[in-house]
């Protein structure tokens, strides 16, 4: 598993099989990654990332969700849907074999940054 933040943009690199054995990023190494992921927060026990949307529908959230499951799918790495609401959604990733995070959910969330969205339109 990669773990320094090398300067390759993490939507260039692939997420790798994870079955447990190596170690969870610590907070140092999660927030150098979320620095290219500034919409994903940090857990407070800094095991998680988490990003909300307001969407313009529900179709419109269903529509993305199936973008991220076909993404997830692809990369071999999934996210936890926490939240499908009718206009609210909200992903959580994490690396579950090793209870924390690895760069995969960094490259998972830069990724799932570059899916198209509907999002509400302003007011
Ligand atoms: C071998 C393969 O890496 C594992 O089955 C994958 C599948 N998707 C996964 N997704 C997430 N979020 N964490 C995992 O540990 C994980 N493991």
């Amino acid at each position: 598993m990669n773990t320094e933040t090398t300067s390759v943009a993490l939507t260039a690199k692939r997420c790798v099989p994870c079955e447990g054995g190596v170690p969870k990023l610590d907070r140092a190494q999660a927030e150098a990654l979320r620095a290219q992921t500034p919409n994903w927060t940090l857990s407070e026990d800094g095991r998680k990332i988490r990003r909300e949307w307001v969407v313009r529908n529900f179709m419109a959230g269903m529509d993305f969700l199936n973008k991220v499951a076909a993404l997830a799918e692809e990369e071999g790495h999934h996210p936890d849907l926490h939240l499908v609401g009718y206009r609210h959604l909200a992903i959580e990733i994490w690396t579950h074999a090793i209870d924390g995070l690895s760069e995969n959910d960094f490259i998972l969330a830069a990724k799932i940054d570059a899916l198209p969205i509907e999002t509400r339109k302003s007011a």
